[in-house]
């Protein structure tokens, strides 16, 4: 099990992470997501060892990474593919890693073989694809065949057979008993890969929940109800009719009505009841990828100016938490917290609810009373990657 307790890391005045805590359970994939920049590198370095935690503590096994008895067979971790010497063979490579952990050269040819690498196992990396530097990299995680496995975006640059690939192997470490934390930006495999999810927003804690229940907390289930194309004024009678009854009526784009606030007979009592046929009345729950998005949306740090959160700024449907305000971390490091901008305040949003998935109670949101400063400009899109490169 990894535990962090209070986790927090400074560099200068920058907080990349704070007052973090959590447990990554055996048996479970368990996901960690956040946007750009939101710490997850640097909570998974520290795990590692190879940062050293301003305040609080993170453990494996009840201890700090550095003080594990034999590390490299009890932990093993995919932080950056591209960190290896791509003038060695791909088993070279591995050879070498393996004889500083004392492991037996067989198991290099073993896990070469897990990853698929065995044809290539001779060709020097840095002719390697995104791809296969992945594979490479997964290779050397799992050399140790440890309890203990994280991975940073391990399906970077993996065509879809290999995410395919990825995800039954993280599923078959997990099932096999060992504790598996893999960060991803991708929502989609997230949701069909982990089964529990840690997501943070600016270095905090913003859930630690199952999967399941992130959704159901962060999104409402809708009604998708269709009427026969040729009869629009049918769908406009049965709009006024679902929003006279209490209903929250949006048009989706292929002319079908995505409707909240209602139950699914009730939808279908008030159609008959106003002459309208159905063509579809469907129940429809919230992608992972969208209760994420709700989620964080107030803890992005680099965001296009031309995208302006499309598709994030209708109305939260009923029943779903309203994404919380950013708490600053540290309290009140200046440029830390940004605000959303005036007009984006989002007055609309559903109710004061006791947002469960608050930050712990010394980190919680504290809105400004006066809008600090704008964060600056989108940065240049190659900007958090450079930022991480450098390091
Ligand atoms: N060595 C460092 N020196 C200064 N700032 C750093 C350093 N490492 C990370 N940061 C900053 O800490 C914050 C968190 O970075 P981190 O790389 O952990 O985020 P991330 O969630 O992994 O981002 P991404 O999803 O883009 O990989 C960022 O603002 C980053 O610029």
């Amino acid at each position: 099990m990894i535990e962090a307790v209070g986790l927090t890391k400074r560099y200068g005045a920058k907080t990349a992470v704070y007052n973090l805590s959590f447990q990554v359970r055996p048996g479970t994939v368990t996901g960690f997501l956040g946007p750009n920049g939101s710490g997850k590198s640097t909570t998974m370095r520290m795990i590692l060892g190879l940062d050293q935690p301003t305040s609080g503590q993170v453990t494996i096994g009840g201890y700090p990474y550095n003080k594990l008895p034999n590390a490299p067979r009890q932990v093993g971790a995919l932080l950056d593919a591209k960190a290896m010497h791509g003038g060695r063979a791909a088993r070279s490579h591995l050879l070498c890693l393996a004889q500083l952990a004392g492991i037996p050269a067989r198991r290099v040819d073993e896990v070469l073989g897990v990853v698929g690498l065995q044809d290539v196992a001779k060709r020097r990396s840095k002719g390697f694809s995104l791809g296969m530097g992945q594979r490479l990299g997964i290779a050397a995680a799992l050399l140790g065949d440890p309890q203990v496995l994280l991975f940073d975006e391990p399906v970077n640059g993996l065509d879809p057979e290999g995410i395919l690939w990825v995800r039954n192997l993280m599923k078959s470490l997990a099932a096999e008993g060992r504790t598996v934390f893999v960060s991803s930006h991708l929502m989609s495999e997230m949701a069909l890969t982990a089964e529990h999810l840690i997501v943070i927003g600016r270095g905090q804690l913003l859930a630690d929940m199952s999967v399941r229940d992130f959704i159901a907390h962060n999104s409402a289930g809708f009604a998708r109800v269709r009427t026969p194309d040729i009869e629009p004024q049918q769908r406009e009678k049965l709009s006024a009719a679902l929003t006279e009854a209490g209903g929250q009526v949006l048009p989706e784009q292929d002319g079908a009505l995505r409707v909240t606030g209602l139950p699914l007979p009730r939808i279908s009592d008030l159609a008959h009841e106003s002459d309208v046929r159905l063509w579809e009345l469907s129940p429809h729950q919230a992608s992972l990828e969208e209760a994420y998005m709700r989620m964080t949306q107030g803890a992005v740090d680099y965001r296009s100016t031309v995208d302006q959160r499309a598709g994030l700024q209708q109305p939260l449907p009923p029943g779903a938490v309203a994404p919380q305000q950013m708490p600053v971390a540290g309290q009140g490091q200046p440029g830390w917290y940004a605000p959303p901008p005036p007009q984006e305040q989002a007055p609309q949003q559903q109710p004061a609810q006791q947002n469960p998935y608050a930050a712990p109670a010394q980190a919680q949101p504290q809105a400004p009373a006066q809008p600090l400063p704008q964060p600056p400009a989108a940065p240049p899109a190659a900007a958090p990657t450079m930022d991480k490169d450098a390091r």
